[in-house]
């Protein structure tokens, strides 16, 4: 299924002072093709989440129109699963329980759930642990369940807000791997939000990059990759900086004060191994707010 963006415009009233209005989005258009994967990268606060909120249905918008595989939708559906940045796991129930919460709710036979959730807990390696409770497992166990439980009704749509954003940078490399084979077998259309430059060109077929100004879209650019993706290709490099690039100027544009060589330099980090990963750093947003 595809998903098609056609002008969305969000206004929201400031949350200090109602009176006064906030444009998040302006007149915001993309596609996301049958079975591809999207990235929406961009600064804090630029509208990732509340693009991703509009297209599953959970916020309404001022204008414009959200249609999926051509139909216009206003509200949430099956065919849109959500996977929250925070899990939005069910804590008094096991991890069995909750991946199959949603199969249960539409009513789907007990045989049928069985049989699914088998065969998810194998994908995701987590047969061991169908009995536990969530406080009982890893943070990124915890990640790889929420995205079970919204596989678990096979919806042809995955809106994902920062999955992996919770979880150290090891584990981080290994569930991307994991999510992204997950994907291919499943073959599903996914939209996902990410500060994570790296993360975007590892697992994307095209980026997204959005900016401050109401949203404005800065660029798309096809990630042309063989997958799995190979860390070490020197054109997975070329994208990474390019896409350094496109961020450093949407910071340049936004960053007034002084002292911004210092808030850039939060942009590329190194890991431990010497690889070069770059993060649209937080901080650096945060303080280029003072
Ligand atoms: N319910 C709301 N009421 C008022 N303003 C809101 C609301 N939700 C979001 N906003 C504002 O809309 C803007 C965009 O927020 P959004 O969460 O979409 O950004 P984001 O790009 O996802 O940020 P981050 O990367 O930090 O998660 C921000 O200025 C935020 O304060």
């Amino acid at each position: 299924m595809s998903i098609s963006v056609q002008g969305i415009t969000k206004v929201f009233s400031n949350r200090r002072d109602k009176r006064s209005m906030n444009t998040v989005l302006e007149d915001i258009s993309f596609d996301v093709n049958e079975g591809e994967f999207v990235s929406l990268l961009g600064p804090s606060g630029c509208g990732k989440t509340t693009t991703l909120n509009i297209i599953a249905g959970f916020l309404k918008h001022e204008d414009g129109n959200i249609y999926i595989n051509g139909e216009k939708v206003n509200k949430p559906g099956p065919d849109r699963a959500f996977v929250f940045q925070n899990y939005a796991l069910f804590p008094w129930m096991k991890v069995s329980e909750n991946i199959m919460y949603p199969m249960k709710m539409q009513g789907a036979p007990k045989k049928e759930r069985q049989d699914r959730l088998r065969d998810l807990l194998e994908m995701a390696h987590l047969e061991e642990y169908a009995n536990y409770y969530i406080h009982e497992i890893s943070g990124g166990m915890k990640q790889r369940v929420a995205l079970l439980r919204a596989l678990a009704c096979d919806p042809k749509v995955l809106l994902m807000d920062e999955p992996l954003g919770a979880v150290d940078f090891q584990m981080r490399q290994m569930l991307q791997a994991q999510l992204e084979s997950m994907l291919q077998e499943n073959q599903k259309t996914a939209l996902m939000v990410t500060h994570d430059v790296d993360e975007a060109i590892y697992l994307s077929d095209r980026v997204i990059v959005m900016s401050r100004d109401r949203g404005r879209i800065l660029a798309d650019i096809k990630i042309e990759l063989p997958r799995p993706r190979d860390r070490k290709n020197e054109k997975y490099h070329q994208y990474t900086n390019e896409l350094s690039d496109i961020l450093r100027t949407a910071l340049n544009g936004e960053v007034k004060n002084q002292g911004d060589e210092e808030l850039l330099e939060f942009i590329e980090k190194t890991d431990k191994k010497g690889n070069k990963r770059v993060v649209f750093a937080e901080k650096a947003i945060c303080n280029s707010n003072k």
